[in-house]
């Protein structure tokens, strides 16, 4: 039987990664796997960042604890970095974004401090994330998406049930 394939949804804090990867996951039966939860979960962390007051992933246990889900397939994960994930992982990576004013407010309401909100916003403005993602997996299966709206989270399940669509069609041709 043809495996499923992995999906990484990435970009900045707040843009709306776990609220568009449990949709998905609902919609499509995939595991929705949210890093940020699952290293609270299992402590997988190295230390404290006291600068930026949060902690600092452990990022081979991270690895050592997704590598076997990852390569059964079916998987959704999201985070806000992804270059430290295998690039054989995902068959397609989505860029969440989101508009400076909506990405404010959305950081301001969960309670981040000022400091923390702006370096966020800073870092949606430079399009961090979108180039870590260009640099870290082939051109072609990174994508862009608006998430600003709740119109955009419909929009962007539909476009990645699309996408999962012919993916798997192509794959049972190919068999
Ligand atoms: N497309 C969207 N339109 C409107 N609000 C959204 C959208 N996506 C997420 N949100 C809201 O923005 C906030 C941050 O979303 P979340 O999924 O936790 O972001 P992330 O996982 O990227 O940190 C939540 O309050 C969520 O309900």
């Amino acid at each position: 039987m043809t495996k499923l394939p992995n999906i990484l949804i990435t970009g900045t804090p707040g843009v709306g990664k776990s609220t568009l990867g449990v949709q998905l996951a609902t919609r499509t039966g995939l595991q929705h796997v949210c890093v940020g939860d699952l290293a609270d979960i299992e402590q997988l962390y190295e230390g404290y960042d006291d600068e930026h007051k949060c902690h600092i992933l452990d990022e081979d246990r991270v690895l050592d604890e997704l590598e076997e889900k990852m390569s059964a397939g079916g998987v959704i994960v999201d985070y806000h970095g992804c270059d430290f994930f295998p690039e054989r992982w995902f068959q397609a990576v989505y860029v969440l974004r989101a508009d400076t004013s909506v990405l404010y407010n959305r950081l301001q309401h969960r309670g981040y401090e000022l400091r923390k909100v702006q370096e966020n916003v800073q870092c949606e403005i430079f399009g961090t994330i979108f180039e870590e993602a260009h640099s870290s997996y082939r051109f072609e299966i990174v994508k862009e998406l608006p998430s600003n709206t709740l119109n955009d989270l419909d929009e962007n399940v539909e476009v990645i049930v699309q996408w999962l669509v012919g993916w798997t069609l192509m794959q049972s041709r190919l068999c």
